[in-house]
């Protein structure tokens, strides 16, 4: 069931509602006293990827729980590609997003060989062992690990791989079901200043493809941002500091405001960098 909360085909923008990955309107997260993220009215269309920068405890991961249909807001509606969470299947969208996270990469077995572990997502279970795999995903996880630059690891265990290239497993991973929207929580998180700059050039190629799904990424460091990402989100405290497109919201005063220190922001060609004043 498609349901796109009684609004007109096209939004007041222009925008065709059914082009929007997330709509986020009002939306609040809260657990006992605790404010999670408030307030937040946020649309991701199909073409466009976003970075969502805070610091600690911001509400960074909560909102990409809430767009990846891993959680129900407290208060407000959100519409994942196009489904309002609350009357949809989460298993029937689940499968149309492609998430990678730390929390993900705990529950991997050890002894999980990378191929299966990329294979199986086409069938949302942690390893081979539960499902037959035909030839033709065998051969599509091939090409994504190829993809990451990790072809020579197919055979290995999860166990037995670097942080860096454990991050390209995950996200060889998330793209195996051919995603409508890619959610990435801090894939650079525990990364050597070469695998960062790896993974960064190979988000940059992923974001500048046409063809790629609608982009999320997670981070609390600017530096980590590919270039072709298109738009921002600073979040502090629960609530959204600035959003709309990186060039106009990644601005010092609006770095300084999201972090709560007085920072400088210098941008390289497409790259950012940021230190306190
Ligand atoms: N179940 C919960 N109960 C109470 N508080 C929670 C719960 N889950 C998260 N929080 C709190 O909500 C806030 C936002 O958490 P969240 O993980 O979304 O932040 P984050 O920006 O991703 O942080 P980090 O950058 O440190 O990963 C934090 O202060 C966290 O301690």
């Amino acid at each position: 069931m498609t349901e796109h909360g009684g609004l007109p085909a096209s939004g007041a923008n222009g925008v065709d509602v059914t082009d929007l990955v997330v709509r986020m309107d009002t939306v609040g997260v809260r657990r006992g006293r605790t404010t999670l993220v408030r307030g937040i009215d946020w649309r991701v269309e199909l073409d466009e990827r976003w970075v969502v920068l805070g610091p600690n405890g911001a509400g960074k991961t909560t909102l990409l729980r809430l767009a990846g249909a891993e959680m129900h807001p407290t208060y407000g509606t959100v519409h994942i590609l196009g489904e309002k969470i609350g009357r949809t299947d989460v298993f029937e969208l689940r499968p149309r997003i492609g998430f990678c996270s730390a929390a993900l990469a705990a529950r991997v077995p050890g002894e999980e060989l990378v191929r299966d572990l990329v294979v199986s997502a086409g069938y949302a279970v942690l390893g081979r062992w539960r499902e037959d795999y035909d030839q033709q995903d065998t051969r599509r996880a091939d090409e994504l690990l190829k993809a990451m630059g990790i072809a020579q690891l197919g055979d290995r265990t999860f166990g037995t791989l670097s942080e860096g290239e454990r991050k390209r497993t995950l996200i060889a991973r998330a793209l195996m079901t051919d995603p409508e929207m890619l959610l990435l929580d801090e894939p650079a998180a525990g990364l050597d200043l070469g695998g960062r700059e790896d993974l960064v050039a190979r988000l940059s190629e992923l974001a500048m493809d046409p063809d790629a799904p609608a982009m999320v990424l997670v981070t609390h460091h600017v530096e980590e941002i590919p270039p072709g990402f298109t738009h921002a989100l600073l979040l502090r405290e629960g609530g959204v500091v600035a959003q709309g497109l990186l060039d106009d919201v990644l601005t010092e005063d609006n770095l300084s405001a999201a972090f709560g220190q007085n920072l400088t922001l210098q941008r390289n060609g497409d790259r950012f960098f940021a230190w306190r004043k």
